[in-house]
């Protein structure tokens, strides 16, 4: 089944209290046009959002039995699967499914599941991690939990909420460390869940097509760095690679640094190709593809960008340096 006739996934991520029911609220109330399933994830036994989100023409779904990241990964399998049979009787129609994780959970194995499981894959594919990130208690959660920059490390888009609680300043402080994080993501700002559904929704951040923009100068400011484990390192070079050398130690570093590893994806000029190649990951899962041609008036250029847990960054592009041809 080609990704035109699938339905986009959008799993919906941040640290407790971020901001993403209301988020979701907004979304289910503005008028897209889109029937969206929401697939509600709790700790605990009963579901408090389920109760809080307002019901219109949506189909909600709660799983309470533990951390979608866990032990329910069976069931969101299923669940999916479930609203796929559903839709394809006729019984359901949906445009679009959004996954709304709890505040703790690592959102690797959520995004995982569309690259392993071949029954999800058929009739889904993965548009986007969107995560919320709370203004006025971000620096703070970054400092003091793991999963807060891990949430910051996968994600495609970055929705700033509680910005009319502080001061600009501070604002732009936090931003300069979640660009250090992660420097795919864009930054938007989120008022009340107000923000541009066109650039979180379709975004298609999981596509191999997806342009990977980078802010140029993301670490050149070193004032106010952090001590954050999860960090992004970046590989720019205009000399082309020699792909079979590259795959080989792609592979090898990913088999060794795979639980590290966050998310890594590049754009890579190989030589005496016509075409860009693309590649993407999540942990221990890769894929990669040719893609659009090269320009004869393009710069040809590789780009790649590796986040994760401490990574040796020096042995990353020692290795690389050793692949270009
Ligand atoms: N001032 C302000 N408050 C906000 C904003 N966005 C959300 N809130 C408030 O923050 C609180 C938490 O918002 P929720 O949407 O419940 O957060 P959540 O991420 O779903 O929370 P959990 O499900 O507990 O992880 C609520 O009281 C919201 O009204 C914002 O942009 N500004």
């Amino acid at each position: 089944m080609s990704t035109a006739s699938k339905t986009p996934v959008t799993i919906l991520t941040g640290f407790l209290g971020a901001g993403k029911t209301t988020l979701l609220n907004r979304i289910l109330q503005e008028q897209h046009g889109q029937r969206i399933a929401v697939i509600e994830n709790e700790f605990g036994e009963t579901g408090i959002d389920g109760d809080l989100l307002i019901q219109g023409d949506e189909q909600i779904v709660e799983m309470n039995n533990g951390c979608i990241c866990c032990t329910v990964r069976g069931d969101l399998v299923r669940i999916l699967g479930e609203l796929a049979q559903k839709q394809a009787a006729g019984q359901l129609r949906f445009d679009r499914v959004i996954i709304e994780t709890t505040g703790l959970a690592d959102p690797a194995p959520v995004a995982q599941t569309f690259f392993v499981e071949d029954a999800i894959y058929a009739d889904y594919t993965l548009d986007a991690i969107i995560t919320v990130v709370d203004a006025v208690h971000a620096m703070q959660q970054l400092d003091a939990h793991h999963e807060a920059q891990e949430q910051i490390g996968f994600a495609d888009r970055i929705l700033l909420s509680k910005t009319d609680l502080v001061a600009a300043e501070q604002v732009a402080q936090l931003q300069h460390r979640l660009m250090q994080i992660n420097p795919r993501a864009s930054i938007q700002p989120a008022h009340f869940g107000q923000t541009d559904l066109k650039q979180i929704l379709d975004i298609d951040g999981f596509s191999l097509d997806a342009i990977l923009a980078i802010e140029p100068d993301f670490l050149q400011d070193v004032a106010h760095s952090h001590d954050d484990e999860i960090r992004a390192f970046v590989f720019n070079t205009e000399r082309p690679f020699d792909l079979a050398k590259l795959e080989v130690f792609l592979e090898a570093m990913i088999e060794i640094y795979g639980t590290q590893l966050l998310r890594y994806k590049g754009i890579v000029n190989a030589f005496n190709d016509p075409q860009r190649i693309v590649f993407q990951g999540v942990h221990m899962l890769m894929s990669g593809d040719h893609t659009t041609a090269w320009q004869a008036h393009e710069q040809r250029h590789s780009t790649l960008v590796f986040i994760g847990k401490d990574l040796p960054q020096a042995r990353f592009e020692e290795g690389l340096q050793l692949c270009l041809v």
